[in-house]
């Protein structure tokens, strides 16, 4: 279900783009999608402001689809502070996630968030991180290259990107995809 309403979002927002559907299709090779799955458990908690259930961090793959168990506890970052996300029980909540940003060349943002926990309620969340196949190589879009006049992003096999998140995934404090960013030469 999941890697259809990615594939509907991931068309629209080419869509908008003026992006080749033949071409995404091509590069993202979404029929074969890689999807992650994960289920956290936040336990009741003394201390929560000297605690943290999971923090900051970008998710890897286009969208993130999240349900939790009508407890709220996700907080989203927008110019550097930190505001709650108050999704309603039984509703998806989506994210746009790493892929997205590199290969819009930056024209979505991928959601930086983190996990609260809180003193009175168990908190439990199931998340699936939907990405392109394991095996393609994305960049940003050729045809939004040619717009900008350059990249900003590194291109990387998906598993590797993935990978490299779960095990090696700040070098120097950097995120993983802001080690993929190119920042122009003077
Ligand atoms: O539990 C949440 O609200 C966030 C979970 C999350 O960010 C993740 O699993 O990547
Ligand atoms: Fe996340």
């Amino acid at each position: 279900m999941t890697r259809v309403l990615a594939s509907k979002l991931i068309e629209a927002v080419c869509e908008a783009l003026e992006l080749n559907q033949r071409y995404v299709n091509e590069m993202l090779k979404l029929d074969s999608s890689f999807q992650m799955f994960a289920a956290n458990y936040y336990p009741r908690c003394s201390q929560p402001d000297q605690a943290i259930g999971i923090p900051p961090h970008t998710d890897p793959g286009f969208f993130t689809f999240l349900i939790h168990n009508g407890v709220s506890g996700l907080q989203i970052e927008l110019d550097g502070k930190w505001f709650n996300s108050d999704s309603p029980k039984n509703s998806i909540l989506v994210n746009a996630a790493d892929q997205l940003e590199i290969f819009t060349n930056g024209r979505c943002k991928s959601v930086k968030h983190r996990a609260v926990v809180n003193e009175e309620r168990e908190r439990i969340s199931i998340v699936v991180a939907n990405g392109p196949s394991g095996d393609a190589v994305i960049g940003p879009a050729t045809a939004l290259v040619e717009k900008d006049g350059r990249a900003k992003y590194c291109a990387m096999k998906y598993e590797e990107y993935v990978e490299s998140q779960l095990t090696k995934s700040r070098i120097g404090g950097k995120s993983i995809l802001e080690q993929q960013m190119i920042f122009p030469a003077n």
